[in-house]
Protein backbone atom coordinates (compact mmCIF):
# COMPACT_ATOMS: atom_id res chain seq x y z
CA UNK A 1 0.00 0.00 0.00
CA UNK A 2 1.61 3.36 -1.06
CA UNK A 3 1.52 6.13 1.92
CA UNK A 4 0.96 9.50 0.79
CA UNK A 5 3.33 11.77 3.02
CA UNK A 6 2.36 15.90 2.28
CA UNK A 7 5.88 16.91 1.40
CA UNK A 8 5.16 18.94 -1.05
CA UNK A 9 6.39 22.28 0.77
CA UNK A 10 6.03 25.69 -0.06
CA UNK A 11 9.34 25.12 -1.26
CA UNK A 12 8.91 23.03 -3.10
CA UNK A 13 5.66 25.43 -5.44
CA UNK A 14 8.99 28.08 -5.38
CA UNK A 15 11.21 25.83 -7.21
CA UNK A 16 9.09 24.58 -9.49
CA UNK A 17 7.50 28.14 -10.21
CA UNK A 18 11.20 29.77 -10.90
CA UNK A 19 11.59 26.91 -13.38
CA UNK A 20 8.70 26.92 -15.54
CA UNK A 21 7.76 29.40 -18.05
CA UNK A 22 4.12 30.47 -18.55
CA UNK A 23 2.38 28.02 -19.99
CA UNK A 24 -1.49 27.03 -20.90
CA UNK A 25 -1.85 24.52 -18.41
CA UNK A 26 -1.41 26.71 -15.23
CA UNK A 27 -3.09 29.44 -17.34
CA UNK A 28 -5.87 27.02 -17.16
CA UNK A 29 -6.24 26.45 -13.21
CA UNK A 30 -8.29 29.16 -12.58
CA UNK A 31 -11.56 28.96 -10.60
CA UNK A 32 -13.53 29.13 -13.88
CA UNK A 33 -12.07 26.08 -15.13
CA UNK A 34 -14.52 23.98 -16.30
CA UNK A 35 -15.31 20.80 -14.33
CA UNK A 36 -16.19 18.01 -16.60
CA UNK A 37 -19.48 16.08 -16.96
CA UNK A 38 -20.96 13.39 -18.55
CA UNK A 39 -21.99 15.35 -21.77
CA UNK A 40 -18.09 16.40 -22.22
CA UNK A 41 -17.36 13.37 -22.83
CA UNK A 42 -18.20 11.12 -26.00
CA UNK A 43 -16.48 7.78 -25.80
CA UNK A 44 -18.92 4.90 -24.76
CA UNK A 45 -18.98 4.03 -21.27
CA UNK A 46 -16.67 6.91 -20.50
CA UNK A 47 -17.58 8.16 -16.80
CA UNK A 48 -17.81 11.82 -15.62
CA UNK A 49 -14.54 12.60 -13.83
CA UNK A 50 -14.63 13.05 -10.19
CA UNK A 51 -16.50 15.95 -9.25
CA UNK A 52 -13.27 17.69 -7.50
CA UNK A 53 -11.29 17.01 -10.93
CA UNK A 54 -10.58 18.93 -13.82
CA UNK A 55 -9.38 18.03 -16.88
CA UNK A 56 -5.32 17.83 -17.24
CA UNK A 57 -5.44 16.59 -20.96
CA UNK A 58 -8.40 16.42 -23.46
CA UNK A 59 -8.39 13.85 -26.02
CA UNK A 60 -11.57 14.05 -28.38
CA UNK A 61 -12.57 11.52 -31.73
CA UNK A 62 -8.53 10.89 -31.74
CA UNK A 63 -8.21 8.11 -34.02
CA UNK A 64 -3.95 6.88 -35.03
CA UNK A 65 -2.96 4.71 -38.15
CA UNK A 66 0.56 3.21 -38.89
CA UNK A 67 0.25 3.62 -42.67
CA UNK A 68 -2.95 1.84 -43.73
CA UNK A 69 -3.41 0.07 -40.14
CA UNK A 70 -5.89 1.61 -38.39
CA UNK A 71 -4.56 1.38 -34.57
CA UNK A 72 -6.73 3.64 -32.70
CA UNK A 73 -10.63 4.07 -33.18
CA UNK A 74 -12.59 7.85 -31.78
CA UNK A 75 -10.79 7.77 -28.67
CA UNK A 76 -12.24 10.25 -26.55
CA UNK A 77 -10.74 11.05 -22.75
CA UNK A 78 -10.62 13.61 -20.47
CA UNK A 79 -7.83 12.84 -18.20
CA UNK A 80 -7.90 14.70 -15.01
CA UNK A 81 -5.49 17.04 -13.47
CA UNK A 82 -3.11 16.18 -10.20
CA UNK A 83 -4.40 12.08 -11.03
CA UNK A 84 -2.87 9.13 -11.90
CA UNK A 85 -4.88 7.67 -14.96
CA UNK A 86 -3.80 3.92 -15.73
CA UNK A 87 -4.15 2.52 -18.99
CA UNK A 88 -4.64 -0.87 -19.39
CA UNK A 89 -5.31 -3.69 -21.69
CA UNK A 90 -3.85 -6.64 -23.20
CA UNK A 91 -0.72 -6.26 -25.58
CA UNK A 92 -1.04 -4.53 -29.33
CA UNK A 93 -4.51 -3.01 -28.23
CA UNK A 94 -3.09 0.73 -28.28
CA UNK A 95 -2.13 2.21 -25.21
CA UNK A 96 1.78 3.47 -26.04
CA UNK A 97 0.30 4.70 -29.44
CA UNK A 98 -2.06 7.21 -27.41
CA UNK A 99 0.61 7.73 -24.84
CA UNK A 100 3.46 8.60 -28.00
CA UNK A 101 0.84 11.19 -28.98
CA UNK A 102 -0.27 13.24 -26.18
CA UNK A 103 3.63 14.27 -26.09
CA UNK A 104 4.35 13.88 -30.81
CA UNK A 105 7.05 11.44 -29.88
CA UNK A 106 5.21 9.30 -32.78
CA UNK A 107 6.32 12.21 -35.22
CA UNK A 108 9.19 9.98 -35.62
CA UNK A 109 7.56 6.99 -37.13
CA UNK A 110 7.27 7.68 -40.88
CA UNK A 111 4.41 5.91 -41.09
CA UNK A 112 1.87 7.17 -38.41
CA UNK A 113 -0.43 9.08 -38.83
CA UNK A 114 -3.42 10.91 -36.33
CA UNK A 115 -6.63 12.14 -36.42
CA UNK A 116 -9.25 14.13 -33.66
CA UNK A 117 -7.81 16.43 -31.11
CA UNK A 118 -5.73 15.96 -27.80
CA UNK A 119 -4.98 19.34 -26.08
CA UNK A 120 -3.55 20.39 -22.47
CA UNK A 121 -5.29 23.00 -21.82
CA UNK A 122 -5.57 25.50 -24.39
CA UNK A 123 -2.47 23.93 -26.28
CA UNK A 124 -3.69 22.03 -29.57
CA UNK A 125 -1.12 19.15 -29.18
CA UNK A 126 -1.38 18.30 -32.69
CA UNK A 127 -1.16 21.04 -34.53
CA UNK A 128 1.85 21.36 -36.88
CA UNK A 129 2.56 25.03 -35.52
CA UNK A 130 2.73 23.22 -31.91
CA UNK A 131 6.57 23.80 -30.27
CA UNK A 132 7.14 20.33 -30.31
CA UNK A 133 10.29 21.35 -27.99
CA UNK A 134 8.51 22.93 -26.08
CA UNK A 135 5.45 20.62 -25.78
CA UNK A 136 8.19 17.77 -24.40
CA UNK A 137 9.20 19.95 -21.61
CA UNK A 138 5.33 20.26 -20.31
CA UNK A 139 4.60 16.75 -21.37
CA UNK A 140 7.69 14.25 -19.77
CA UNK A 141 7.81 10.99 -20.70
CA UNK A 142 9.60 7.90 -19.08
CA UNK A 143 9.95 4.58 -20.31
CA UNK A 144 9.61 0.90 -19.80
CA UNK A 145 13.42 0.68 -19.25
CA UNK A 146 15.94 3.18 -17.44
CA UNK A 147 17.64 4.92 -20.20
CA UNK A 148 20.30 7.05 -18.73
CA UNK A 149 22.31 9.08 -20.40
CA UNK A 150 25.87 7.96 -20.66
CA UNK A 151 26.42 10.65 -18.38
CA UNK A 152 27.42 11.31 -14.76
CA UNK A 153 23.86 11.50 -12.27
CA UNK A 154 24.52 15.22 -12.05
CA UNK A 155 24.85 15.77 -15.87
CA UNK A 156 21.46 13.44 -16.55
CA UNK A 157 19.53 15.66 -14.11
CA UNK A 158 21.21 19.13 -15.72
CA UNK A 159 20.59 18.13 -19.21
CA UNK A 160 17.15 19.66 -19.57
CA UNK A 161 17.57 22.66 -17.53
CA UNK A 162 20.33 23.67 -18.97
CA UNK A 163 18.65 23.63 -22.57
CA UNK A 164 16.14 25.15 -21.67
CA UNK A 165 16.89 27.69 -18.65
CA UNK A 166 19.23 30.41 -17.70
CA UNK A 167 20.34 29.73 -14.26
CA UNK A 168 23.71 29.79 -12.38
CA UNK A 169 25.87 27.22 -11.64
CA UNK A 170 24.25 27.16 -7.87
CA UNK A 171 20.92 27.47 -9.01
CA UNK A 172 21.50 24.78 -11.09
CA UNK A 173 22.77 22.49 -8.16
CA UNK A 174 20.08 23.39 -6.33
CA UNK A 175 17.78 22.22 -9.28
CA UNK A 176 19.72 19.54 -9.46
CA UNK A 177 18.90 17.99 -5.64
CA UNK A 178 15.88 19.03 -5.77
CA UNK A 179 14.76 16.69 -8.17
CA UNK A 180 16.72 14.21 -6.89
CA UNK A 181 14.85 14.46 -3.53
CA UNK A 182 11.71 15.09 -5.31
CA UNK A 183 12.68 11.58 -6.96
CA UNK A 184 13.35 9.82 -4.07
CA UNK A 185 16.94 9.27 -5.08
CA UNK A 186 19.03 12.35 -2.99
CA UNK A 187 19.82 9.91 -0.07
CA UNK A 188 21.17 6.81 -2.43
CA UNK A 189 23.10 9.57 -5.01
CA UNK A 190 24.48 12.33 -3.07
CA UNK A 191 27.90 11.53 -3.03
CA UNK A 192 28.01 9.97 -5.98
CA UNK A 193 26.83 12.83 -8.03
CA UNK A 194 29.51 12.82 -10.18
CA UNK A 195 29.91 9.48 -10.98
CA UNK A 196 28.39 7.72 -14.10
CA UNK A 197 24.31 7.31 -13.80
CA UNK A 198 24.70 4.08 -15.45
CA UNK A 199 26.60 2.37 -12.30
CA UNK A 200 23.50 2.66 -10.54
CA UNK A 201 20.92 -0.18 -10.01
CA UNK A 202 17.93 0.05 -12.20
CA UNK A 203 15.49 0.79 -9.81
CA UNK A 204 18.23 4.11 -8.61
CA UNK A 205 18.52 4.16 -12.78
CA UNK A 206 14.62 4.68 -13.09
CA UNK A 207 14.67 7.52 -10.07
CA UNK A 208 16.66 9.60 -11.84
CA UNK A 209 15.18 9.22 -15.42
CA UNK A 210 12.43 10.31 -13.26
CA UNK A 211 13.98 13.31 -11.89
CA UNK A 212 15.71 14.39 -15.51
CA UNK A 213 12.22 14.45 -16.34
CA UNK A 214 10.70 16.65 -13.68
CA UNK A 215 13.64 19.23 -13.69
CA UNK A 216 12.33 20.82 -16.78
CA UNK A 217 8.66 21.29 -14.70
CA UNK A 218 6.54 19.62 -16.36
CA UNK A 219 2.82 19.80 -15.61
CA UNK A 220 2.34 16.14 -17.49
CA UNK A 221 4.39 12.93 -16.85
CA UNK A 222 3.66 9.89 -18.66
CA UNK A 223 5.18 6.69 -17.82
CA UNK A 224 4.72 3.33 -20.15
CA UNK A 225 5.22 0.67 -17.57
CA UNK A 226 7.97 2.26 -15.94
CA UNK A 227 8.64 -0.99 -13.70
CA UNK A 228 8.51 -3.51 -16.28
CA UNK A 229 12.53 -3.79 -15.99
CA UNK A 230 12.62 -3.83 -12.34
CA UNK A 231 12.41 -5.89 -9.33
CA UNK A 232 10.13 -6.21 -6.79
CA UNK A 233 11.74 -3.95 -4.24
CA UNK A 234 12.04 -1.09 -7.13
CA UNK A 235 8.80 -1.62 -8.35
CA UNK A 236 7.32 -0.96 -4.79
CA UNK A 237 9.89 2.22 -4.61
CA UNK A 238 8.68 3.77 -7.78
CA UNK A 239 4.79 3.29 -7.42
CA UNK A 240 5.04 4.98 -3.77
CA UNK A 241 6.95 7.84 -6.14
CA UNK A 242 4.00 8.13 -8.39
CA UNK A 243 1.69 8.23 -5.45
CA UNK A 244 3.49 11.05 -4.18
CA UNK A 245 3.80 12.72 -7.19
CA UNK A 246 0.62 13.06 -8.41
CA UNK A 247 -0.09 15.80 -5.56
CA UNK A 248 2.15 17.86 -8.50
CA UNK A 249 1.42 16.27 -12.25
CA UNK A 250 -1.26 14.53 -13.78
CA UNK A 251 0.48 11.11 -14.58
CA UNK A 252 -0.87 8.86 -17.10
CA UNK A 253 0.87 5.64 -17.08
CA UNK A 254 0.45 2.53 -19.19
CA UNK A 255 0.91 -0.72 -16.75
CA UNK A 256 0.17 -4.78 -17.65
CA UNK A 257 0.00 -5.14 -14.19
CA UNK A 258 -3.09 -4.91 -12.90
CA UNK A 259 -1.83 -4.86 -9.15
CA UNK A 260 -0.04 -2.14 -9.79
CA UNK A 261 -3.10 0.29 -11.77
CA UNK A 262 -5.31 -0.59 -8.87
CA UNK A 263 -2.15 0.37 -6.13
CA UNK A 264 -1.39 3.58 -8.12
CA UNK A 265 -4.07 5.15 -9.86
CA UNK A 266 -7.14 6.77 -9.35
CA UNK A 267 -8.99 6.54 -12.99
CA UNK A 268 -8.29 3.81 -15.50
CA UNK A 269 -8.85 3.22 -19.05
CA UNK A 270 -9.28 -0.34 -20.17
CA UNK A 271 -8.61 -0.44 -23.99
CA UNK A 272 -9.20 -3.62 -26.33
CA UNK A 273 -8.68 -3.66 -29.69
CA UNK A 274 -7.88 -0.14 -29.84
CA UNK A 275 -11.01 1.40 -28.59
CA UNK A 276 -11.42 2.35 -25.38
CA UNK A 277 -13.96 -0.10 -23.78
CA UNK A 278 -15.01 1.32 -20.43
CA UNK A 279 -13.19 4.56 -18.50
CA UNK A 280 -13.72 5.43 -14.75
CA UNK A 281 -12.31 5.49 -11.52
CA UNK A 282 -10.19 2.53 -10.67
CA UNK A 283 -12.17 1.40 -8.04
CA UNK A 284 -15.29 1.17 -9.91
CA UNK A 285 -13.29 -0.69 -12.75
CA UNK A 286 -11.93 -2.71 -9.99
CA UNK A 287 -14.68 -3.85 -8.24
CA UNK A 288 -17.83 -2.66 -10.30
CA UNK A 289 -16.80 -2.61 -14.47
CA UNK A 290 -19.66 -2.06 -16.31
CA UNK A 291 -18.38 -4.15 -19.72
CA UNK A 292 -18.08 -7.85 -19.40
CA UNK A 293 -15.01 -7.99 -21.44
CA UNK A 294 -13.57 -5.42 -18.71
CA UNK A 295 -14.39 -7.57 -16.11
CA UNK A 296 -12.82 -10.50 -17.67
CA UNK A 297 -9.80 -8.68 -18.06
CA UNK A 298 -9.33 -7.24 -14.73
CA UNK A 299 -9.80 -10.38 -13.31
CA UNK A 300 -7.35 -12.68 -15.45
CA UNK A 301 -9.53 -14.47 -17.71
CA UNK A 302 -8.16 -13.02 -20.94
CA UNK A 303 -5.11 -10.82 -21.75
N1 LIG B 1 5.92 1.80 -35.40
C1 LIG B 1 4.89 1.02 -35.71
N2 LIG B 1 4.64 0.66 -36.98
C2 LIG B 1 3.60 -0.11 -37.29
N3 LIG B 1 2.72 -0.60 -36.40
C3 LIG B 1 2.92 -0.29 -35.12
C4 LIG B 1 4.00 0.54 -34.69
N4 LIG B 1 3.94 0.68 -33.34
C5 LIG B 1 2.86 -0.02 -32.95
N5 LIG B 1 2.25 -0.61 -34.00
C6 LIG B 1 1.04 -1.45 -33.97
O1 LIG B 1 -0.03 -0.70 -33.40
C7 LIG B 1 -0.79 -1.51 -32.54
C8 LIG B 1 -0.82 -0.88 -31.15
O2 LIG B 1 0.50 -0.96 -30.61
P1 LIG B 1 0.85 -0.36 -29.19
O3 LIG B 1 2.32 -0.55 -28.99
O4 LIG B 1 0.31 0.98 -29.09
O5 LIG B 1 0.02 -1.35 -28.25
P2 LIG B 1 0.13 -1.55 -26.69
O6 LIG B 1 -1.25 -1.72 -26.20
O7 LIG B 1 0.94 -0.48 -26.07
O8 LIG B 1 0.91 -2.93 -26.64
P3 LIG B 1 1.92 -3.49 -25.50
O9 LIG B 1 1.08 -3.61 -24.28
O10 LIG B 1 2.36 -4.81 -26.06
O11 LIG B 1 3.05 -2.50 -25.38
C9 LIG B 1 -0.16 -2.89 -32.56
O12 LIG B 1 -0.86 -3.70 -33.48
C10 LIG B 1 1.24 -2.64 -33.05
O13 LIG B 1 1.77 -3.75 -33.74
Amino acid sequence: MCVANDSFTSADKQMTASLKKPNPVNESRDEDSVVVTSQDSTAIDTKPLPEDAQPAIRIADFNAFYGAYHALYDISLDIPKNRVTALIGPSGCGKTTLLRWINRMNDIVPTARAEGKISLADLDVLAASTDVVDLRRQVGIVFQKPNPFPKTIYDNVAYGPRLHLRISRSELDDLVEWALRKAAVWEEVKDRLHKPALGLSGGQQQRVCIARTIATGPEVLLMDEPCSALDPISTSSIEDLIYELRKQYTIVIVTHNMQQASRVSDMTAFFYQGRVVEFGTTDQIFTRPDQKQTEDYVTGKFG
